[in-house]
């Protein structure tokens, strides 16, 4: 992948032409400010109702005060427009980067959005995209005033009267060392304040995620105890950064604020007129000038925390960017039939041990293999780089007799089926949400497929039948209602290959009886690759392969297996008690 420029200013090159212009324009509504004041001065001199030649030209009184007006109107114009601009960029900008964020989320390796997890996905798509939005739309006409107004102020100053321009000069190289200073002091103390925010975001979202595990385990005295220590690590730090910076930053305020250079360039002006050195009018316009420019100034002191905040915010962005997509092929090949081969596939997680060594196994079309083994030996792994939820470091995986990074991503996903452990469920009707495995189906398939499902009679049960919303993530609907229903809309997809995810995790008695219908209809004619815990479900597979540590320890059918009296004998050995444990009897034993 082409190495991307990083930075602030990198991320915002869409809207340069915006940002450019929003800042020419901010700076011609600032300038334009103090010419007109600088101005007021030569006007105040022209005698009422006489003219005088002003650039060749005969200008009365009352015309010149016209042309300050004017020039007022033109400055306010500029200035607003300025952002206008900075506001059409900011969305401008706004679009874009969802855009850009969306479309490579979609070619990324699914594990990654997965591990990145959905709250930092949505921090990084509403709340930074929205502070860079912020930032283009306020800073940037702010930056070009704050520039240009000082900078123009200051030469009007000099040419109304150099004594002035100096004694404004050193109230403002004051108040700006001073406000320096707290600057620096800040970017320390903004580090800590950010990083016992996140730690609040963190127990926040701890909090709300395990409130079923809280409210059952704890007696209140410990379930805010994370989020209250984060919430005192915040107090602390605030506390230490106003303490520390509040005094001078105040003074530093306060001496940028117009009151002290109105004072001096006051008190210094009235000597000079009392020693006839300075007339009125000039005098009036420097005192005008002088305060505009300490007040354009205060913007940039604000300003560092904003570029800072935004810089972090372009960082994370231009992070999930620089993620590798997946490759995909100029031109797909299509799988010739529903089969799937591993050949010596290794595979490791990002900066993690490799947990898959070698793997290598068949599962022909229309077979059912079930993987199995003990927890962490690497089938959900397994399972999961077939659709290419992320990539294997070494050998290659085969759907249909062809490498799945050679078939395109929707061609790979039309032929297989992934049934979740953890469903999830749109906040839409029932129907949209299986109809989603293949929009154009008719509503007759939908209920088709619910009905093989064993959920039709369900859905129908309620009183909006197939319209009830599915609430936030399915919130609404049981454990074994919400797998059927995602069994329903693997069903309408009738992809050739299923894999099937400890598919039985949620099922109780009664729904698991429907649970195994529901599968059964799934799966009838399809290549079924399985990881269930429950080995009876298994025992008359085409083939078992049994994991241990990321590498194949045995594979064959559950008769044979047996015979071998390893791995599998064993995990069923240990299944079989298991079935015939019964709480009472385990804890006389006990
Ligand atoms: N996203 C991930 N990032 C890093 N390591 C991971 C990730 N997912 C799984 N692992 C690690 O990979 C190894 C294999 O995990 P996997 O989930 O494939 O095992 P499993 O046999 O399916 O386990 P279980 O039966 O408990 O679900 C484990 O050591 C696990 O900690």
């Amino acid at each position: 992948m082409q190495e991307e420029k990083r930075g602030l200013w990198a991320i915002m090159a869409p809207v340069k032409k915006e940002i450019q212009m929003a800042i020419l324009l901010s700076v011609l509504g600032g300038t334009l400010l103090v010419v007109d004041m600088a101005l007021l001065a030569y006007v105040m001199h022209i005698p009422l109702r006489e003219s005088v030649v002003f650039l060749g030209l005969h200008v009365s009184f009352l015309g010149a005060f016209a042309l300050l007006g004017i020039i007022a109107i033109g400055s306010f114009w500029f200035s607003k427009y300025a952002f206008l601009v900075s506001h059409h960029g900011a969305f401008k900008l706004e679009e874009i980067l969802r855009k850009r964020l969306i479309e490579h989320l979609a070619h990324i390796p699914l594990g990654h959005i997965i591990s990145t997890g959905s709250g930092a996905l949505k921090k990084v798509l509403l709340d930074d995209v929205k502070n860079l939005h912020a930032f283009v739309a306020d800073s940037t006409p702010m930056i070009g005033k704050s520039i240009a107004t000082p900078m123009a102020s200051l030469i009007a100053l000099v040419w109304i009267d150099w004594r002035l321009a100096l004694a404004s000069s050193v109230v403002l190289v004051l108040g700006g060392v001073i406000m320096g200073v707290v600057m620096q002091d800040s970017v320390e103390h903004r580090k800590n304040y950010d990083a016992s925010q996140e730690q609040i975001n963190r127990a926040v979202i701890e909090f709300v995620q395990a409130m079923g595990v809280v409210r059952t385990f704890d007696d209140g005295s410990s379930s805010f105890k994370r989020y209250a220590e984060a919430l005192l690590s915040y107090k602390e730090c605030l506390k230490a950064w106003i303490n520390e910076t509040a005094v001078s930053a105040k003074i530093g305020m306060m001496i940028l604020s117009p009151m002290p250079t109105l004072l001096v360039v006051g008190g210094v002006g009235s000597y000079f007129i009392a020693h006839q050195s300075l007339s009125f009018a000039p005098f009036i316009a420097a005192l005008l000038i002088s305060t505009g420019m300490a007040d354009a100034m205060m913007p940039l002191m604000w300003m560092s925390n904003f570029i800072k905040k935004s810089q972090a915010s372009a960082n994370r962005i231009q992070e999930i960017m620089a993620i590798t997509s997946l490759s995909y092929p100029a031109q797909t090949l299509i799988p010739n039939d529903a089969s799937v081969v591993f050949e010596n596939v290794s595979f490791a997680y990002e900066g993690h041990t490799q947990v898959l060594h070698n793997v290598s196994f068949q599962a022909p079309s229309g077979s059912v293999t079930a993987l199995i083994g003990p927890s962490g030996a690497g089938k959900s792994t397994v399972a999961k780089l077939i659709p290419r939820f992320w990539d294997v470091n070494e050998g290659r995986i085969l759907v249909g007799g062809v490498d799945v990074r050679s078939i395109d991503a929707w061609v790979l996903m039309e032929h297989i089926s992934f049934v979740f452990q953890d469903t999830f469920l749109f906040y839409d009707t029932l129907k949209a949400n299986i109809k989603m495995a293949n929009p154009n189906a008719s509503d007759d398939a939908v209920i088709e497929a619910a009905k093989a499902a064993q959920i039709h009679d369900f859905i129908m049960s309620l009183p909006q039948g197939y319209e009830t919303l599915a609430g936030d993530r399915g919130t609404r609907l049981s454990g074994g209602q919400k797998q059927r229903l995602t069994i329903a809309r693997a069903i309408l997809r009738n992809a050739p290959i299923v894999i099937l995810d400890e598919a039985t995790a949620f099922a109780d008695p009664e729904n698991e009886e429907e649970i195994v219908k529901a599968l059964a209809n799934l799966t009838k004619d399809k290549t079924v690759i399985i990881i269930a815990h429950r080995l009876s479900t298994i025992k008359d597979v085409d083939q078992i392969i049994v994991f241990d540590k990321g590498r194949i320890k045995e594979c064959g059918k559950h008769e044979t297996l047996l015979a071998q009296k390893g791995l599998y004998a064993m995990l069923w050995e240990n299944y079989e008690q298991a079935q015939h444990w019964d709480l009472r009897t385990t804890r006389e034993s006990a």
